[in-house]
Parts: structure tokens; sequence; C-alpha cells
């Protein structure tokens, strides 16, 4: 942690003087040097157009209201055209912006042949797109053992092929431009293997891997940002929406959320992180963020506490008690 970060978020990086340095955003902490001398506040974001996929629940919702108190344009999109007006209507009571600033463009992820013609429509819509945040996914709660394949070709097509074809449909736009910022919306799964989510976990290990050789391969192109966000447990519908053993099944309700982070402080903590362009975060609370330490460190424990605590949720998943384990340790190993 950073000296003086005691007070987290509210203490931000643009008060700490020049230098690179690991430091932690409050709880949450951001595994990445801060860019040297500088450290922005999500205000930097004003006027800038940002697509968000995922619009209509959970982070990508918070996402889209904390960014309408600033003077932005957004583009909203899901599947669900009913659910993105909803938003909009909240964004518009709520935040500053105008109806002209927002766009309601449905999309489904996994059609990749739209994505062409979406892409088409923001830039009519706005003349260009600043920031696309890879946010829209899915989970899984299901064994190896039972899982479908079909539910295996779902998450890749949604949470890894779907985010691949739209930052290849809006990137030839940013390298005309030079400039742009492509933030995905990954998970601690996406460095932390978990039981019951082998799907998951692939698809996001497979978007890292993506977004890093990207990286590299726009060095030309300084003024394009690749940003890797891996939230732990967050509030949101992601469990509820997961997919079971089969691709028709979901996880449904699920009791409560309050050991996860609190919507709106991980949404803040990914503003701090685009407007200062960092590379890739980890935003989570204790234990979680240690586990993914481990696992990044020192894999050999990491693979022993991981199977101590796998054990158990295995065994509550299979005795049909899955849920009370969203309230114990076992949350380890959430998306
Ligand atoms: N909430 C967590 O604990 C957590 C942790 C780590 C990472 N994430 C990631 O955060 C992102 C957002 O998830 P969330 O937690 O807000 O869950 P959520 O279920 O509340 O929201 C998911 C969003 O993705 C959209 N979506 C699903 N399938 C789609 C498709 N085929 N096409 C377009 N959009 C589609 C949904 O409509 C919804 O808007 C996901 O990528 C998820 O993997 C969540």
């Amino acid at each position: 942690m950073c000296p003086g970060d005691k007070a987290g978020i509210e203490s931000p990086p643009a008060r700490r003087a020049p230098g690179i340095r690991t430091c932690a955003l409050g709880k949450a902490v951001q595994e990445e040097a801060w860019p040297s001398g500088t450290g922005a506040e999500e205000q930097e974001l004003t006027d800038t157009v940002v697509w968000v996929t995922g619009a209509s629940s959970g982070i990508g919702e918070e996402l889209v209201y904390q960014l309408s108190k600033q003077r932005v344009s957004l583009v909203l999109s899901a599947r669900r055209e009913q659910e993105l007006e909803r938003v909009k209507r909240r964004c518009l009571e709520n935040g500053i912006i105008k109806e002209k600033d927002i766009l309601v463009l449905p999309l489904d992820l996994t059609d990749r042949s739209s994505h062409e013609v979406a892409t088409k429509a923001v830039l009519q819509e706005f003349g260009r797109i600043d920031i696309l945040v890879n946010n829209g996914g899915r989970s899984q709660r299901s064994l190896v053992i039972d899982a479908n394949l079909d539910v295996y070709k779902e998450l890749i097509e949604l949470n890894y092929l779907g985010t691949v074809s739209l930052t290849k449909c809006v990137l030839p736009h940013m390298i005309e431009r030079k400039q742009g910022k492509i933030v995905t919306v990954n998970s601690m799964a996406g460095i932390v293997s978990v039981p019951l989510s082998s799907g998951y976990c692939a698809s996001k290990y497979a978007l890292r891997g993506f977004f890093n050789s990207l990286r590299t391969e726009l060095t030309e192109y300084p003024g394009i940002v690749v940003s890797t966000v891996c939230p732990g447990p967050v509030q949101s519908r992601v469990v509820e929406n997961a997919l079971a053993d089969d691709v028709t099944k979901v996880v449904g309700s699920v009791r409560g959320q309050s050991y996860k982070m609190a919507t709106s402080r991980c949404v803040r903590l990914m503003l701090i992180t685009m407007a200062n362009d960092l590379k890739e975060v980890w935003i989570a609370e204790q234990p979680f963020l240690l586990v993914t330490y481990l696992w990044q460190y020192m894999p050999t424990w990491a693979r022993w506490l991981s199977n101590k605590l796998g054990k158990k949720r295995i065994e509550n998943h299979k005795s049909g008690v899955v849920r009370a384990i969203y309230i114990f340790l076992s949350n380890t190993y959430q998306s």
C-alpha cells in the first residue's frame, strides 16, 4: 500500500508525489504502478464518448450511472432494450447528461455479425469512440463432470469471442485516431482458478491473454490504452445469471451479497483506473485479494489452499446447499 493511503479512495492518487509505485486503492488494490507524475480523478473522463456493454445490470449499470454525473456521451448496450431504456431514464433523472448524450444500442455479444453495424451506429451518432468498456458477460456454477459442452461454448462465445469481436470492430477507428481506451472487465477468476467455474475461468484467462498481447501489438500507438480490470466478488446479478450444468439453466436467486464489495465502490475504482490509464487492476476486499496474490506469487501455496477451500465448495454444491457457501470462506473463489 502507498503511504498515506489509509483514507483509501478519499485520498486519490492526484495528491501523491510523482514516481512509480505500487498502490492500493483503499481496500481494493490495483496491482499496477501509477503513471509517474500524474494521478487523475474520474472527472478527467469529461467530454469522452463511452460505450459500455452489459449496461443493463450490475457493474455496467452502475458504471453508466456514475459516468452520467459527468459531461460524457454514453452508449448503453446489452440485449434487452427495455432494461436499457430504464437505465437511460435513470441516467437522465439523476445525471447531468441530456437526451442527446445517450444512445441505447441493443447488442447481443454472441451475435458477432451485428458488431460491425453497431460500431457504425455509434460512430454515426457521436463521430468517435473514446472508451470501449467490455463489461457484458456471464459466470458459471457447475462441475466439469456435469457441465454440458454447450456451457463451455456459450461462455467462450460470450465472454471471450464476443469481447474480441467488438474490440476488433472498434480498434481500426482508434488506430486511425491514434487514441482511445479499451477497458475490459475481467475477473479475479482470470488469475485464480476456481472449482465450479472452469468454463468461466477459461474464458477470463483467455481474455487476459488476448489483451496482454494486444497491448504489446499497440506499442507504436501510445495513445491507445488497454486496461484489464479484475474484480473479486461484487454485488450484482452475476451469480443469479450464472450458467448451471446446461446452457438453458441458470443458478437463479441467491441469498445475501453483503460480504461482496458494493457495486458503487468497484465502479468508482474502475473510473480511477480509466482516468489514470492503468494497465491491470485487481479490485477486491480481503481475503479475496490475498488469495489472488498467492496465485500470482506463490502458486504452490495457492494450489494447497485451493484444494482445501475448493473441496468444501464442491461438497456444498453436491449437497445442494451451495448458497450457504456464499457467506463463508469458500467464497474466496467467487467470480
Ligand atoms: N459481480 C462480480 O462478482 C464480478 C466479479 C468479477 C468479474 N465480473 C464481471 O463483471 C462483468 C459484469 O457482470 P455483473 O457482475 O455486473 O453481472 P450482471 O449479471 O449483473 O450483468 C451482466 C451484464 O452482461 C449482459 N449480458 C449477458 N449476456 C449478454 C449478451 N449475450 N450480450 C450482451 N450483453 C450480455 C447482461 O445483460 C448484463 O447487462 C462480467 O463480465 C463479469 O464476468 C463480475
